[in-house]
C-alpha cells in the first residue's frame, strides 16, 4: 500500500513514512492511494486483536507480520477487557463502549497502539520524534499515556487552558515524565491546532526538530479506528448498519467513512455535533462556515475547524488533488465553503446530523439513565441524542469516553456523581506540572526550542 497527500503534492509513501510524516508535506493530509476491498466473511469471527492484524495488514505492508501481531498485542493488552471495544445494548440502541484504555476515551485505541510504532520505527531506524500535539482534552491524555516514559520521545502538547474539563487536565498533567510537555495555550482548541499546524507547516523547523504527530492528521490514527466499526458490526449482527458518532474534529466518524468504502455495509453515518455546529450545517445545509468555539459540556468536541474534513472534501471531490486545493484555499482566506445541488446529496447519502445543545445533553443523559440505568457521558450522549432523532432501529451508537471524565455534566443531568475507577480518583493527590503560554506560534516554537536545547 502506498500513500499520497490530498493536496497531491507528496506520493507513494510507504506506511512508515507517512506515519512519521503525520501532516504531509504539502499541507494535506495522507490517505491511502487505493482503498482496500475487505471479504466479510473472512473478518466476522475474528477476536479484536485479530480483526485489527486482518486490517492493518491491508495498510501496512512494510512492517513484518510477526512484529505487527506483537505491537497489536502490546496495544491492547493494557485495555480492561478482552474485548477491547465491547458492545452493550440498552433501550434498542447498541452502546459501542470506546473507554475500556487507560484514560477512558476512544483516543487510547489507536494511541496506545501508536505509542508501541512509534517506539518500534524509532529503534529500527536508530532515530528519535518530538511529538507535538493539540487536544481538546482527550487525545493529550491518551497520547500521554501511550508515550510516556518512552526512549527517543519527548511530548508536547497544546491544550486550551481552563477549558478541558477537571479530569482531563489533572490526567494530562500529573504525568511527571520528563519527556511530557503540557502547554495550557490562552485560546481554544481551534487555536491550539492552527498552531500545531502551522508549526508543521514550517518545514525547516519541522525536520530540524524531527516532529512527528499524533492527532487524527496522522494516518495511523485512523487506521486504528477503522477496526472498532468492523468489530461493532459483527458483534451487534445487525444486517445494515446505521452508526451515531459524537464528532468534533471529524476523525472518528471518518474511520466509519473508511470502512465503508472497504465494503462494511453501513447504510448512514449520523453525525453529532454540540452547540459547536459547522459540521451539522455542512451536512443538512451545505454550509461549511466558521463560528465563534462555544463552550459546552462536552468539551472534546468544541471545535470548528474539523480537521479530516480535507480527507471526506478529497472523496467528495473524487480523489481529484488540485480541486482539494483550491477549496482548501479559499476556505483558509474566507473561512466558509458552501456545498449545494448533487453535491450536497452526495454528502446527504453518506451522512445525516443533528445537533445536541446544553439541554438536550442534559436530557438525554438523564432519560437514558431512567429508562436503562446505563449512564452515558456529554459526548455520548450527543450521539445518543442524534439515535434517536434519527429515529432507525438499532443503531450502534459510539460511546467515545467513560461518565467519570466528566462527573459535574452528569450530576447536573441526574443528581448523582458517577463511579469513579480508581485510576480517576488517584489523580487529586499527585504532583501537577504544565506551562501556561499565550496564544501565539512563536512563543510555542521558542519553548520547544529552549527545552530541547537544554535536554
Ligand atoms: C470524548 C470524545 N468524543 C468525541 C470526540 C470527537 O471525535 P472526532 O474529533 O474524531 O470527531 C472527541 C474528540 O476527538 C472526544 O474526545
Ligand atoms: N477531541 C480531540 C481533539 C483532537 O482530535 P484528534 O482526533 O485530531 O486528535 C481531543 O480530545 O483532543
Amino acid at each position: 500500500m502506498k500513500y499520497k497527500s490530498t493536496r497531491g503534492g507528496v506520493s507513494d509513501l510507504n506506511f512508515t513514512d507517512a506515519f512519521l510524516m503525520g501532516l504531509a508535506t504539502d499541507g494535506g493530509l495522507i490517505v491511502p492511494q487505493t482503498i482496500p476491498n475487505v471479504d466479510l466473511d473472512n473478518l466476522r469471527d475474528l477476536d479484536y486483536n485479530n480483526l485489527a492484524f486482518e486490517i492493518f495488514r491491508l495498510f501496512i505492508d512494510d512492517i513484518p507480520y510477526n512484529d505487527l501481531r506483537t505491537l497489536i498485542g502490546k496495544s491492547y493488552s493494557t485495555f480492561d477487557t478482552q474485548e477491547v471495544t465491547p458492545v452493550v445494548k440498552k433501550n434498542g440502541l447498541f452502546i459501542l463502549e470506546l473507554f475500556h484504555g487507560p484514560t477512558f476515551a476512544f483516543k487510547d485505541v489507536a494511541l496506545q497502539f501508536l505509542g508501541n510504532l512509534f517506539e518500534y520505527v524509532l529503534k529500527k531506524r536508530n532515530t528519535y520524534v518530538n511529538v507535538l500535539g493539540a487536544t481538546s482534552g482527550d487525545t493529550g491524555s491518551a497520547a500521554i499515556y501511550g508515550l510516556k516514559g518512552k526512549e527517543n520521545i519527548n511530548i508536547f502538547i497544546l491544550h486550551p487552558h481552563n477549558k478541558v474539563s477537571k479530569v482531563q487536565e489533572l490526567q494530562m498533567t500529573t504525568v511527571e515524565d520528563v519527556n511530557v510537555y503540557n502547554l495550557a495555550i490562552e485560546g481554544t482548541f481551534d487555536d491550539c491546532q492552527a498552531i500545531v499546524k502551522s508549526i508543521f507547516n514550517d518545514l525547516k523547523f519541522k525536520e530540524k526538530y524531527h516532529l512527528a504527530a499524533v492527532n487524527s492528521i496522522n494516518w495511523a490514527r485512523i487506521l486504528a479506528q477503522i477496526v472498532y466499526y468492523f468489530y461493532a458490526y459483527f458483534k451487534s449482527g445487525v444486517d445494515k448498519a446505521y452508526f451515531s458518532v459524537p464528532t468534533g474534529n471529524f476523525g472518528d466518524i471518518f474511520a466509519g467513512y473508511m470502512a465503508k468504502r472497504m465494503g462494511l455495509p453501513i447504510e448512514k453515518l449520523i453525525l453529532a455535533t454540540n452547540s459547536n455546529d459547522i459540521l451539522y450545517r455542512f451536512v443538512n445545509y451545505g454550509d461549511y462556515s466558521t463560528g465563534k468555539v462555544v463552550k459546552t459540556l462536552s468539551p472534546s468536541m468544541d471545535i470548528q475547524v474539523a480537521s479530516n474534513f480535507e480527507r471526506y472534501l478529497y472523496y467528495l471531490s473524487d480523489e481529484n488533488s488540485i480541486r482539494v486545493k483550491e477549496l482548501m484555499d479559499e476556505f483558509t482566506r474566507t473561512k466558509k465553503l458552501k456545498f449545494e445541488g448533487d453535491l450536497l446529496k452526495k454528502v446527504q447519502l453518506d451522512f445525516e446530523s443533528y445537533r445536541a445543545g446544553v439541554e438536550d445533553t442534559l436530557a438525554t443523559i438523564k432519560r437514558f439513565y431512567e429508562e436503562t440505568g446505563y449512564i452515558v457521558d456529554p459526548h455520548t450522549a450527543a450521539g445518543v441524542f442524534a439515535a434517536i432523532k434519527a429515529g432507525y432501529r438499532d443503531v450502534i451508537c459510539l460511546s467515545t469516553a467513560h461518565p467519570a471524565k466528566f462527573p459535574d455534566a452528569i450530576m447536573d443531568a441526574i443528581g448523582a456523581y458517577p463511579e469513579k475507577p480508581r485510576a480517576i480518583s488517584e489523580l487529586e493527590d499527585k504532583n501537577k506540572r504544565m506551562w501556561v503560554l499565550g496564544n501565539s506560534v512563536d512563543e510555542v516554537k521558542k519553548f520547544i526550542e529552549k527545552k530541547l536545547q537544554k535536554g
